[in-house]
């Protein structure tokens, strides 16, 4: 795909159509799944492991767990088939294996365990202290107990393996790491582990009306606060990401060009937002593409909001770089951002199954379509809220959670986005649907803590 230059001549010669074809919301995804950057990877130490890292091969157990027949519980190791209902405590093994040097269990023997520890040789179960009596002792230490309880082989006993025997498959390549993850690695006596490097994403506001938001003073006519540079940021660092601030760049084609070689010397992926519409101040396609030599994937796509949203990819330096231009508009680079490069960053980490978890919900207001298919701000407010509907088959229920729309969903109204937890997958209007009644079940993309 390719355009004409759209202001270098004059606002006489802007586009009065745009050049850029709209791609489907399926197309475009595909667009940026083949020609994303791949990921790299990197050898750590297993502590310095964190949640969202993803392995790149699959560990296996390098021992088992536990090694020896370990106790389960505080009490006595004893000889299972001993038929005589006292023993004699004989000595102790606590956790640490002392016991193995000294001489195997006799009948009518037993010794003090706890939880974890080693059973000592000649000894196939456990009774806990609970089921016991103390007939005996010496003020200090006890002599003889009296078993309350019939005893079985391998009672509250872990033989070696039990929970993890060695080779199994611990994790496979693909794992996201989490807590429980990173805890198994540690158990495994892992040194080191692969996984894919996280990628960074340099994020960066183009617009001459842009004031940055930490400034406190009051705007002139015209101004407006930053706010998609701090939000993308934030988007990208809760989702594991290492954003970094590329700053607010003016529209003119030698800042732009400038400013996103720059950022792309510090990240192979940068997203922008404004400056791809139709406007005379629009110039991020061509400056993609005329200045900077990049393949621009689409310009448009099909969805609201987001209709101008960009995708581009070119060499910079010989790295292979990836440039998300999306709309200015705070909830279109939002909503774009989620949709688009949320993912193709998922991908870069090594995520399996980069795109957002979707669900059934149902509506609990009618929506009115749009000609784009569209994706709706909504809170799943309280997952345990059910409405029934039917399914097609009539003699069966459905009980599924509701959503609640953010209110008017205009693409500068961020109010639509707070609090939001859902995007609603709405189709484009038709001749026959032109909306959808409250109890409509449909599509909707998690995109927060539910
Ligand atoms: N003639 C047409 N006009 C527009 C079309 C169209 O197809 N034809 N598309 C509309 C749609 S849809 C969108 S979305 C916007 C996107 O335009 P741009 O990406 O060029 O964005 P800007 O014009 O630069 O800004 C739009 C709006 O958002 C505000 N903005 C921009 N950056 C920020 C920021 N960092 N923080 C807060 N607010 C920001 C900006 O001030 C504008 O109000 O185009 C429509 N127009
Ligand atoms: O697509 Mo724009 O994001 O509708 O406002």
């Amino acid at each position: 795909m390719s355009s004409s230059s759209q202001a270098e001549n004059g606002v006489v010669h802007r586009h009065r159509v745009s050049p850029w074809p709209a791609l489907s919301m399926d197309e475009a995804i595909a667009s940026i799944q083949s020609a994303m950057p791949e990921g790299t990877c990197k050898f750590i130490p297993a502590t310095l492991a964190k949640p969202g890292h993803v392995l790149v091969s699959r560990v296996a157990a390098r021992s088992n767990v536990p090694e020896y027949h370990t106790s389960v519980k505080d009490g006595y190791a004893v000889i299972a088939a001993d038929p005589s209902p006292t023993r004699r405590v004989v000595g102790v093994q606590v956790a640490a294996p002392t016991y193995p040097e000294a001489t195997p269990l006799q009948l009518g023997e037993c010794i003090r365990v706890c939880t974890g520890s080693i059973l000592p040789p000649g000894a196939d179960a456990v009774v806990m202290v609970e089921n016991t009596v103390l007939l005996q002792h010496n003020g200090t230490e006890e002599e003889v107990i009296e078993l309350k309880i019939g005893v079985e082989k391998g009672q509250d006993v872990r033989p070696p393996g039990a929970d993890i025997r060695e080779g199994e498959t611990l994790l496979e390549a693909g794992t996201v790491l989490g807590p429980a993850e990173i805890g198994l690695l540690a158990s495994n006596a892992r040194r080191d582990v692969e996984v894919y490097r996280r990628p960074r994403v340099c994020v960066m506001s183009t617009g001459n009306e842009l004031l940055d938001c930490t400034m406190d003073e009051q705007l002139a006519p015209g101004q407006v606060r930053d706010s998609n540079r701090p939000q993308l940021m934030a988007l990208f660092q809760s989702r594991g990401f290492k954003p970094i601030d590329a700053g607010i760049i003016p529209d003119n084609r030698e800042s732009l060009g400038e400013g996103i070689r720059m950022a792309l010397r510090y990240s192979s992926v940068l997203v922008t937002t404004g400056g791809v519409s139709m406007g005379e101040k629009d110039l991020m396609k061509d400056v993609l593409e005329k200045d900077l030599r990049f393949k621009i994937h689409f310009g448009r796509v099909w969805m609201k909001p987001g209709l101008p949203a960009t995708f581009a990819t070119g060499i910079l330096d010989d790295i292979p770089c990836a440039v998300f231009a999306l709309p200015g508009n705070p909830v279109s680079s939002f909503v774009c951002a989620e949709l688009f490069a949320v993912p193709a960053l998922r991908k870069m980490a090594g995520y399996l199954k980069p795109h957002h978890t979707i669900i059934k919900v149902t509506l609990t207001n009618s929506l009115k379509l749009d000609a784009r298919p569209e994706y709706v701000r909504a809170i799943l407010r309280d997952p345990s809220a059910v409405s029934s509907s039917s399914t097609s088959d009539n003699s069966a229920t459905v009980f599924l959670p509701s959503a609640f729309t953010t209110g008017h969903q205009c693409s500068s109204r961020l109010l639509s986005m707070a609090g939001a937890n859902l995007l609603l997958r709405l189709p484009a209007r038709s001749v026959d649907c032109t909306a959808l009644p409250a109890g409509t079940v449909v599509d909707a993309l998690v995109v927060g803590a539910l």
